[in-house]
């Protein structure tokens, strides 16, 4: 089995070009990662989902352990051939969506007992159980155990989630050891927490860089603090984990988030929003957002963007795409979010050219006056 690895191959200022090695293939990096939580990314095809050039998608612990349960994916040869996903997967740990979606939840330091969101049936994730979930599903690259503190939160709140979710971080990794996942090449991250506390989040850090993770993630971000709050957290955050292995900003972001954070060392994102615009009608393109519910579209016989590769933004008219998701149509949530995470590729694919030939500033530039009015 060929060991995971991360390459950092070039860099631009603080912006880093790196490749990933996993057992279902590599990964170019900064990466945007479509999320697939229920085993697949809504209204695509994987097929097409790998042509727009997407080399890992996301799955989820909280929702793949209620239906259909990890035991039956692996009985059926684990996420990849149930999904029909060829490439990497990147599997979060439930760790958020248990403190957002289950019902009646009771959080000790074992764990968390929940109810089912879906039938109210009682279940416990604990870092063991969340760490072998993930080895039966088969994922490339593993999430620890944390508890997300949702913001705006007291000191001693965030203080408490953070140290707890130091303790799971132990956990984790000595179930993910246990289970012998470096052996098969896969990767487990510990997730560095601390709210908007930068002494907190230093310390955090600084913790999980002592221990042997193979990747870092940035958690409790995204959750509704203005963007000059996440970007800070990163400044202060980013210097204190190791230079040679990789950082995934989780639920991050607008393209807008995308660049700022990839100028400040991130590697890896992952966001539901290119997915979830698209059901609801609005298309990301270079010219920046287009509502295709606004009646301005509805006679408008030009596509998307004529120069695109992607055959969703290239070959159809923005009259029927607005018909489309005017009348509901399931091929409009279809095309507009294979337009979308078609953008995001390139978005990316534009991002580690930049960095490769040193313009990444005058990207940054570009995508400033593009995007940080649209956030
Ligand atoms: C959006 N902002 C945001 N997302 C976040 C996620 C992923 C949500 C997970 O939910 C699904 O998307 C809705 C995805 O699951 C495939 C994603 O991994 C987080 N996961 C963990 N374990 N810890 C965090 O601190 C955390 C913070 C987040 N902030």
């Amino acid at each position: 089995m060929t060991p995971f690895a991360f390459q950092l191959l070039a860099r631009d200022g603080a912006a880093r070009r790196g490749r990933l090695f996993t057992a279902h293939g590599t990964v170019e990096t900064p990466a945007f990662m479509p999320v697939g939580t229920q085993g697949t990314v809504k209204a695509m095809f994987p097929e097409d989902v790998a042509q727009t050039g997407a080399e890992v998608v996301l799955g989820n612990v909280y929702h793949l352990m209620l239906r259909p349960t990890a035991e039956r994916v692996a009985r059926l040869g684990g996420l990849h051939v149930f999904m029909r996903w060829p490439k990497t997967i990147l599997t979060d740990s439930g760790g958020f969506q248990v403190m957002s979606l289950a019902a009646l939840r009771s959080l000790t330091e074992e764990g968390v007992a929940f109810r089912s969101h879906l039938d109210g049936s009682r279940h416990m994730l604990t870092p063991e159980r969340s760490v072998e979930i993930q080895g039966l599903l088969g994922s490339d690259i593993q999430m620890q155990f944390d508890e997300c503190v949702r913001l705006p939160a007291s000191r001693e709140e965030i203080e408490r989630g953070m140290r707890l979710s130091l303790r799971w971080a132990e956990r984790s990794r000595r179930r993910f050891e246990e289970l012998g996942g470096p052996a098969k090449g896969q990767a487990l991250h510990g997730i560095v927490q601390g709210g908007d506390d930068i002494r907190l989040r230093i310390e955090s850090a600084a913790e999980l860089a002592r221990m042997p993770f193979e990747g870092y993630s940035i958690g409790g971000l995204a959750v509704g603090e203005p963007q000059a709050v996440m970007l800070a957290v990163l400044d202060e955050t980013l210097p204190v984990l190791p230079q040679e292995k990789q950082r995934y900003l989780m639920g991050v972001g607008t393209p807008h988030d995308i660049v700022e954070s990839v100028a400040r060392g991130i590697d890896m994102f992952d966001c539901v929003m290119p997915t979830r615009a698209g059901r609801h009608g609005l298309a990301y393109t270079r010219f920046g957002k287009i509502n295709l519910k606004n009646a301005k579209h509805a006679d408008d016989p030009a596509p998307l963007d004529p120069e695109s590769d992607c055959p969703a933004a290239r070959d159809y008219s923005r009259a029927y795409l607005h018909h489309l998701i005017k009348t509901g149509e399931a091929l409009g949530a279809m095309l507009l979010t294979w337009n979308n995470i078609s953008y995001y590729q390139r978005l990316m694919r534009d991002i580690r050219a930049a960095i490769d030939a040193g313009t990444f500033e005058a990207l940054r530039a570009e995508m400033d006056a593009l995007w940080a009015k649209a956030a």
